[in-house]
């Protein structure tokens, strides 16, 4: 697309590699900007974290879905002048149709949920760990993707489906180590915003907009939010109204502005209650500010943040009431969250609480001449037949060997010999004991 050719021109040059007068590759090894590759170490703690995304589903008895991560372009076309649509990572396929790297998971869902319709039954209970992708000019230098651990519950109208959201997402922090004095939950509700706003008599059709304005607060100074709003067609009397009523930290405060009959009170009054049955309220703050960035939010929204306030929103989510009838269905009440695996993978480095998960191999077999690597075969055959994971090394040196069992936290070298061969036997070391012992091939386990 156009923004395409002009962010190239935009585009901060990657430094080449540093010469080192060896250079024989022809590509560029790195992969594409703003995107990462997953060595070994990495994707060992890649998954850690997505084990415990979905173990943490698994307690809440959600079910896992997924969704293509190309999606039609139409499905995240929206007017509110979001950033995830501004940096859409859109193009025109060969069929001339106008699709996007997905910069979200919530759409897909919703239209699945649509396409399903009357053979699915209510409430549905869905997640899924899904790459999101966004095309951003690199003079951020930010990332262009990312993966998104996603929890759903459609077809719940009460508080109850955000205070399971939360539980999920309290029972995940505690997993990793995290205590709600590193992280706190910050809940407000849209229907805040959405009570100044008839204070003022402002047009229902700016609520999405003006949403999504607010949320920018802490990230553009107030003057800057305020001018915005206004521009956006909102009065300045309306515009003080609504940062003073955003600024609001307790419940009983936002009571005396809204009323005692206001639905955002009663809703967060539920959520505050039904958190303490569920023994997570130390994890969660009233916060009027609290708006979050996507526009289709109706209800209650939250996000989790770590309280030494480094780092972006960890995750957040709020009550989508609305978003599948903008798809044509009839309106399904919906709530979810989003998790991404970045900003939490910097936060536990922050807090020295990334785990060390080192590469595990059972056993390791190595044939102690070359005419021995045809049994050798046989032994390995054997082991993984039982379910043992085993590394066939050849070619080396027996030293090397010992080194490399150490580095992989082998359980057992198991040495394929001459003399032991004949006699249908194979001589094993039990690295953590260190005994060592030989045994009939048939008896391996
Ligand atoms: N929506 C979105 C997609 C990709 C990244 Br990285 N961040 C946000």
């Amino acid at each position: 697309s156009s923004t395409a050719t002009q962010d190239s021109a935009d585009e901060v040059a990657e430094p080449p590699p540093l010469a080192t007068g060896k250079e024989t590759s022809v590509v560029d090894v790195n992969p594409p900007r703003g995107t990462r590759d997953f060595p070994p170490e990495d994707m060992r703690l890649r998954n850690w974290l997505f084990q415990n995304f979905r173990e943490v589903s698994r307690l809440l008895s959600f079910e896992e879905v997924d969704f293509p991560v190309l999606e039609s372009e139409a499905l995240f076309i929206r007017k509110a002048g979001e950033e995830i649509t501004q940096q859409l990572y859109n193009f025109e396929d060969k069929g001339g149709r106008r699709v996007v790297l997905r910069p979200e998971i919530t759409p897909s869902l919703a239209r699945l949920v649509i396409k399903q319709g009357k053979s699915v039954s209510l409430p549905l209970k869905w997640f899924t760990i899904g790459q999101c992708w966004r095309y951003e000019r690199m003079t951020r230098g930010r990332r262009r993707e990312h993966y998104q651990w996603n929890m759903d519950i459609i077809g719940v109208s009460k508080v109850r489906a955000e205070a399971e959201l939360i539980h999920a997402i309290v029972l995940l922090f505690e997993r990793l180590g995290v205590t709600s004095l590193d992280v706190g939950i910050r809940v407000s509700s849209r229907k805040v915003l959405q009570a100044v706003l008839q204070m003022y008599s402002i047009p229902e059709h700016l609520f999405m907009e003006v949403c999504v304005i607010v949320d920018k607060l802490g990230k553009l100074s107030r003057e800057e939010v305020e001018k915005e709003l206004m521009q956006a067609g909102v009065l300045l009397e309306a515009v003080k109204g609504i940062v003073e009523v955003l600024s609001l930290k307790s419940l009983s405060k936002l009571e005396e502005v809204l009323g005692s009959d206001s639905e955002a009170v009663a809703d967060l009054k539920r959520l505050f209650s039904l958190a303490e049955h569920y023994g997570y309220s130390e994890w969660i703050t009233f916060d009027a500010s609290v708006v979050r960035g996507l526009a289709y939010y109706t209800g209650i929204v939250f996000e989790a943040f770590d309280r030494a306030g480094k780092l972006r929103a960890i995750c957040g989510g709020g009550r989508y009431d609305r978003l599948l009838s903008t798809f044509g269905s009839d309106d399904i009440p919906a709530c979810g969250f989003g998790f991404g695996d970045a900003v939490i993978v910097e936060f536990l480095k922050e807090k020295g609480l990334v785990p060390d998960i080192a590469r595990q191999v059972e056993d390791i077999v190595f044939p102690l001449d070359v005419e021995l690597e045809g049994p050798a075969s046989k032994v390995v055959s054997s082991l993984r037949r039982k379910g043992r994971s085993v590394d066939l090394i050849e070619d080396k040196r027996l030293k090397w060997v010992f080194k490399h069992a150490e580095r992989i936290n082998a359980s057992r070298l198991v040495l394929v010999g001459n003399s032991e061969w004949q006699r249908g036997m194979v001589r094993v070391k039990n690295l953590s004991t260190r005994e060592e012992y030989e045994i009939k091939i048939d008896e391996l386990c």
